[in-house]
């Protein structure tokens, strides 16, 4: 089944879910103070992390209150991109000049409007264009809704489709200036494995793929592979930690390109071809 490329959408009335998180947490951050540093998630807005964002650029309104409306309302919310990663991303599209931009998992649509924040900001936006796939109906459709009401659909192309399928039925492209792994941590290995292949990235490009520290649990492989009987969760959560650990590995030992791990929010691994 090839991918579905949807321009319009009926949608109907989404339902109101109440809110029962005050506080919304700031999914994937991590305490950067020494003391605090730890194997295990933390979810809490630390002082360091407050402190940064409000020395940053503020995204756009409108792009915060995708991340409001996701973080209230999804209980997975932690899936999406930190605000202080999404202002990054913004800028780093800017710095790279990209025009291009491929996302593997869209989710809610934030990181692709943060990526379309990003080109907007720079003035000249011919031919630029976020294509960002998404295997979930449900998320792409959030997301269809999200990026409309945020005003980036001139810049976004939404796929419904499952990454790998994508990636092979995609034709008459130019190669990519950025792309952002961040679907399914099983398939990591072949989402970069394909787009080396394909060319799809170009030879300036850079790849990025996220939660490659996957709450500080990757670097514990051998000994979390060691480990008795975990719940449900953990079990869960040591797979895509073995998953990272094993992406890793293949990038590091991957003679086609050169790589650089960033141990920031939930590790970042910056990749470029070797030409
Ligand atoms: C970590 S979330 C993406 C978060 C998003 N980039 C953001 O920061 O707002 C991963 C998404 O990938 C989607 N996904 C999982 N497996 C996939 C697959 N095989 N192909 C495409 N998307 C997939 C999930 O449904 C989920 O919405």
């Amino acid at each position: 089944m090839l991918p579905r490329i949807f321009n319009k959408l009926s949608l109907s009335s989404r339902a109101v879910i109440s809110n029962t998180k005050k506080n919304f947490l700031l999914p994937r951050e991590f305490h950067n103070s020494q003391s605090l540093r730890a194997a295990e998630p933390i979810f809490i807005q630390n002082e360091n992390v407050s402190y940064a964002e409000s020395m940053s650029f503020k995204l756009p309104e409108k792009i915060q209150l995708i991340y409001k409306n996701t973080a209230e309302d999804l209980k997975n919310s932690n899936m999406m991109i930190s605000p202080s990663q999404g202002a990054f991303f913004t800028f780093l599209i800017q710095m790279l000049k990209a025009k291009r931009i491929l996302e593997l998992g869209t989710y809610t649509g934030y990181s692709a409007a943060c990526f379309a924040e990003g080109l907007r900001r720079m003035g000249n936006t011919d031919g630029a264009k976020v294509i960002s796939v998404e295997y979930g109906e449900k998320y792409h459709e959030m997301a269809y809704r999200n990026i409309n009401n945020a005003g980036y659909l001139d810049l976004v192309e939404l796929i419904l489709g499952d990454g790998v399928m994508v990636l092979e039925a995609l034709d008459n492209f130019e190669p990519f200036d950025f792309v952002f792994l961040d679907a399914n941590k099983n398939g990591y290995i072949k989402h970069y494995d394909i787009i080396l292949e394909r060319n799809l990235l170009a030879d300036n490009g850079i790849m990025v793929a996220d939660n490659v520290l996957f709450y500080g649990q990757v670097h514990n492989v051998p000994k979390l592979k060691a480990k008795g009987k975990l719940n449900p969760l953990q079990q869960k959560q040591k797979k895509s930690a073995i998953d990272l650990y094993q992406f890793n590995d293949h990038v590091k030992n991957d003679p086609r390109t050169t790589q650089v791990l960033l141990p920031s929010f939930d590790g970042l691994m910056f990749i470029k071809k070797n030409i």
